[in-house]
């Protein structure tokens, strides 16, 4: 599986911890960012990591910031993107089970090392579980396109 991994200096060191983590398990790992812990702005590693997943060039992403939040909102502009805001693990298996995320989005200033890597490791290995939740996404996508949908 290809991961593709981009924070902001909020998120760094967490984003370093977890790139570590998975070449340690034989994942594909890209990091696009950032390589420091000198002030970004988190709204381009969303666009960056969005944009290897909306061009196949990954089949998940991991995101971080401070909190999760704002990388997490950047992201979810995205015609395609579904990024999880996670800080446990039942959310972060909800999140690709029931609702198709493509993106992890974890707070370097809020989850600890040794929970975001269980979070981390939950959200890769879970699946779409399908079925009543594809409609739900498909809806997702219509309004993404604009479309009134009721
Ligand atoms: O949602 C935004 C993130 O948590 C940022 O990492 C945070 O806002 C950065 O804050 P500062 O510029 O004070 O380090």
């Amino acid at each position: 599986m290809r991961v593709v991994l981009g924070a902001d200096h909020g998120g760094y060191e967490l984003k370093e911890a977890i790139r570590t983590h998975l070449e340690a398990q034989g994942f594909e790992v890209q990091d696009l960012g950032t390589h420091s812990t000198d002030s970004v702005d988190y709204p381009k590693y969303g666009f960056l990591v969005g944009d290897s997943i909306i061009k196949g060039e990954a089949d998940l992403g991991i995101v971080v910031c401070g909190t999760g939040q704002g990388i997490a909102m950047a992201a979810n502009k995205m015609p395609g993107i579904r990024a999880a805001v996670c800080t446990e693990t039942f959310s972060a298996r909800m999140a690709r089970e029931h609702n198709n995320a493509n993106v992890l989005s974890l707070g370097g200033r809020v989850t600890g090392v040794g929970l975001a890597l269980d979070i981390v490791d939950i959200f890769l290995k879970t699946e779409f579980s399908g079925g009543r939740h594809t409609n739900r996404i498909n809806l997702i996508s219509n309004i993404e396109r604009g479309e009134k949908i009721y």
